[in-house]
């Protein structure tokens, strides 16, 4: 897919801005604090419902704006058109997807792929559980049509139990929220574990590009319970009275995790700062990979700070490699990156300066 328009009033610095992309490269340079972050920052927003540096509290809209409002404009590989608008005015937030409002958030998100890729995103391989969680079921969400659906289920199950196990709940109340989890939380399991499959030869082969020495290959799930052992409705039942005498559940989806393995290296903690970015950037820009595949389409590919994340080197590899794939993809430096240079031809070089953004002939 390929962003066509992007308008942006009221995030961060930006007063109101607007940006026509190009179809394949597009670079945004400026100086500290210009607002090329922001721009990523609006489209990542739109794909995900939330930004990649903290909540809305953390000002996230321009101070003394009341509201922060984004427009994406993008084509599908088939030739279609759409829209999508996100409203945010200090208390909720408010989509709509081709002229119509959404319910849930959630519908943009499976509308627009986005994949980001920031100082940030070294928490995918060091940091906990739930960045990756959210990563796998990112995947799941744009691929299996009722993914969402039945993740919602398990959402509000899982409100359901918690609520009861706060009131100290009825055993026949707790039963049937109960069936209800391990319904759907089986559902999303068995997801999980084949996405990971189909992910794991792309992560290898992408990872053998970009750090041949780390050994980066294995994808193991870790379902959130005792899996091998048990059905998610026996764990339930089993962890009932310990999730009563806590008041939240303990056991379940919610909970889950992948591991990556390393044949190069002891583990995870032996990966220098680099090499952790590295293989975030192997998880990511493989799945945009796998995306691409079961997708029929690339997702939209946005790399923030490129030159100061990777050495020259990498940078180019991932520039070329993304460029042969017909990908649209967004870059943000203080300079051009001389990766980007090589491929000039196919390159829109946008200027941001002090939140306003001009499009260099
Ligand atoms: N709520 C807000 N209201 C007004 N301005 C804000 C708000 N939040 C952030 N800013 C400003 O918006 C700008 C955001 O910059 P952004 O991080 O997008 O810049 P950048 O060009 O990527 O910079 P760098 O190269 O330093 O990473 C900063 O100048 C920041 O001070």
């Amino acid at each position: 897919m390929r962003i066509t328009r992007i308008e942006i009033a009221g995030l961060r610095r930006f007063e109101a801005v607007s940006l026509a992309p190009g179809e394949a490269l597009n670079l945004l340079t400026g100086p500290n604090g210009a607002g090329k972050t922001s721009v990523l920052e609006a489209m990542h927003l739109m794909a995900y419902g939330r930004s990649f540096r903290g909540r809305v509290r953390d000002g996230l809209i321009r101070q003394g704006a009341a509201a922060l409002e984004i427009f994406v404009e993008w084509q599908e590989a088939s030739g279609r058109l759409r829209k999508a608008g996100l409203r945010h005015a200090g208390q909720s937030w408010q989509g709509r997807l081709d002229g119509a409002d959404v319910g849930h958030l959630g519908e943009l998100c499976a509308a627009l792929a986005v994949v980001t890729f920031e100082p940030g995103s070294h928490d995918l391989v060091m940091g906990g559980a739930e960045t990756r969680r959210r990563l796998l079921d990112w995947g799941l969400f744009h691929v299996e049509p009722d993914f969402l659906r039945v993740w919602r289920r398990y959402a509000r199950a899982l409100k359901q139990r918690n609520a009861l196990l706060k009131a100290g709940g009825r055993t026949a109340e707790l039963d049937v929220w109960e069936h209800e989890l391990s319904e759907s939380g089986e559902a999303i399991t068995r997801s999980r574990e084949t996405y990971l499959a189909q992910w794991q030869p792309k992560l290898a082969a992408e990872a053998a590009t970009l750090a041949p020495a780390l050994g980066v290959g294995q994808l193991s799930l870790q379902s959130g319970w005792r899996r091998d052992e048990l059905s998610l409705a026996d764990a339930l039942l089993l962890a009932r009275q310990r999730d009563l005498a806590t008041g939240f559940t303990s056991v379940g989806p919610h909970r889950a995790d992948f591991r990556i393995g390393f044949t190069g290296i002891p583990g995870r903690d032996a990966l220098s700062r680099g090499q952790a970015k590295l293989t975030a950037l192997a998880l990511l820009l493989s799945q945009a990979r796998l995306h691409a595949g079961l997708a029929g389409e690339w997702p939209v590919i946005a790399l923030d700070d490129l030159a100061s994340e990777l050495d020259r080197a990498h940078q180019a590899r991932v520039v070329d490699d993304l460029v042969a794939t017909g990908a649209q993809v967004f870059v943000t430096g203080t300079d051009a990156p001389d990766a980007l240079l090589a491929h000039a031809g196919r390159l829109v070089h946008v200027h941001v300066e002090e939140g306003r953004l001009r499009t260099e002939a």
